[in-house]
C-alpha cells in the first residue's frame, strides 16, 4: 500500500471530492445546531449577539484547529446568524497582494470573509490585510519605483474569519488583529454520535443508538470523518443487510474499510506492528520503520503517526519510536519485558 502525504484514505481529516459534494447538505446552519465546541459556542454567540444588538459589524474571528473539525461550518454560521453574506477564499489562492485587494475592495458592509488557511498567505498580502483589519482601508499601489505612489481605498466594514490549524504559524502583529480567537478541540465521542444521528437523518438512513457509536468512536474526533463512515457503513447496510444501521452492520463494514475500533487504518496498524513485532516496541529510528513498512519517511511521519501519539499509542523519543503499553494491549500482544519478566520502558 502507498498513502502520499495527505492522500486520500477514509480516516484522512482533509475533504475529498466526495465529501465536498455532500458536506454542504450536512453542514449545521445554526450556532444552535452545531455539535459540541460547548465554550467556544457560548463565547461566539456572546459576540454576536452584541455586535447584533449594537448594529456593528462583527469583530474578526480567528478559528485554529485541525481539518474537518467545522471551520468553514462557523464561518458560514457567524454570517448566516449575522444576516450577511459570505465570500470564501484561502491563504494559498492569494499570493499577490493585488489578488487581496481586488477581493477586499469589492466586499460589502457587514459581508463575512472566510480566509482558509491564513497562515499561507504570502507576506505582501498579509501586511496589506494588517491595514484592512484595523482601518478598513487598503492602499493601492499605483505606478512602479520612485515613482508608485499608494491610493488609499475606503472598506466598508466587514467581518474576517480566519482559519489555520495552528494559531502559532501566524505572525503576531496578525493574530492580535483578531478580536476573538477560538481553539477548535477534537470531538468526543458522545458529541461525534450526535453528529452522526444528525447526518443519518439527513440522508435519510435509519442508525440506532449502538450503531452510531460504533461509527463516532472509529470516527477520531472529527466530524468530517464521522459522515465519511456514515456513508460508507450506509452502503454496506443498503447491499448487505437491509438498510438500517446497527452495531453489527457498523462493525462488519467497518471491517470491510480496514477501519479498526479505535479508528486506526491499515497504515497506522502496520506501523504499530512493524514496532511491535519487528523491533519489539522500540525504540526504533524513523527512517527504519518506514523501510519496514515500505513506505517514505515523510508517510510514516506526517500521515500516520500524528494520530498514533495523539491515541497515546506510540512516543517520539529522542533514541527512537517507541510503543507504549496501550499499543501492545490494542494489538493484542505480550511486551517482550512482561514476557520475560522483566519491568519495561514504561515500567510494565
Ligand atoms: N459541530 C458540528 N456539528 C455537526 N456537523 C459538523 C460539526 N463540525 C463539522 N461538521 C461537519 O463536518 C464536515 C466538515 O466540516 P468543515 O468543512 O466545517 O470543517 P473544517 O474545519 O472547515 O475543515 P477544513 O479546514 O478541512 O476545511 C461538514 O460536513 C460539517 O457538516
Amino acid at each position: 500500500m502507498s498513502v502520499e502525504p495527505g492522500g486520500e484514505r477514509l480516516v484522512d481529516y482533509d475533504a475529498d471530492s466526495e465529501d465536498r459534494a455532500v458536506e454542504a447538505a450536512l453542514r449545521p446552519r445554526q450556532l444552535g445546531e452545531f455539535i459540541g465546541q460547548e465554550r467556544v459556542r457560548e463565547q461566539l454567540d456572546l459576540v454576536l449577539r452584541a455586535a447584533r444588538e449594537r448594529g456593528a459589524t462583527a469583530d474578526h474571528v480567528l478559528l485554529s484547529g485541525a481539518p474537518g473539525l467545522g471551520k468553514t461550518t462557523l464561518s458560514m454560521i457567524i454570517a448566516a446568524e449575522m444576516g450577511a453574506p459570505i465570500r470564501i477564499t484561502s491563504g494559498p489562492a492569494i499570493q499577490h497582494a493585488g489578488d487581496l485587494a481586488s477581493i477586499l475592495s469589492s466586499l460589502q458592509e457587514g459581508e463575512v470573509l472566510f480566509l482558509d488557511e491564513i497562515h499561507r498567505m504570502s507576506r505582501p498580502a498579509e501586511e496589506m490585510l494588517y491595514i484592512a483589519m484595523e482601518d478598513f482601508r487598503v492602499d493601492v499601489i499605483v505606478g512602479k519605483g520612485p515613482g508608485a505612489t499608494a491610493i488609499p481605498l475606503e472598506l466598508p466594514p466587514f467581518t474576517l474569519v480566519g482559519a489555520t490549524t495552528r494559531a502559532g504559524l501566524l505572525p503576531p502583529p496578525l493574530r492580535d488583529r483578531f478580536g476573538f480567537t477560538a481553539h477548535m478541540e477534537f470531538y468526543a465521542p458522545a458529541e461525534l454520535e450526535r453528529v452522526v444521528h444528525r447526518s443519518a437523518g439527513l440522508l435519510d438512513v435509519e442508525v440506532d443508538p449502538a450503531g452510531a457509536a460504533e461509527i463516532a468512536g472509529r470516527s477520531r474526533g472529527t466530524p468530517r470523518i464521522a459522515n465519511r463512515l456514515l456513508r460508507r457503513v450506509r452502503d454496506y447496510a443498503q447491499v448487505k443487510a437491509d438498510g438500517s444501521i446497527d452495531r453489527e452492520t457498523a462493525s462488519r463494514a467497518l471491517e470491510v474499510y480496514e477501519v479498526d475500533e479505535r479508528g486506526l487504518d491499515r497504515l497506522d496498524r502496520a506501523v504499530l506492528e512493524a514496532l511491535l513485532k519487528l523491533f519489539g516496541g522500540g525504540p526504533v529510528g524513523l527512517s527504519t520503520l518506514a523501510v519496514a513498512v515500505g513506505e517514505e519517511r515523510e508517510t510514516v511521519e506526517e500521515v500516520a503517526e500524528p494520530f498514533l501519539v495523539r491515541e497515546g499509542l506510540l512516543a517520539r523519543t529522542p533514541r527512537g519510536r517507541v510503543a507504549t503499553p496501550a499499543a501492545w494491549a490494542h494489538l493484542g500482544l505480550t511486551p517482550p519485558a512482561q514476557q520475560a519478566g522483566q519491568p519495561g520502558l514504561f515500567g510494565g
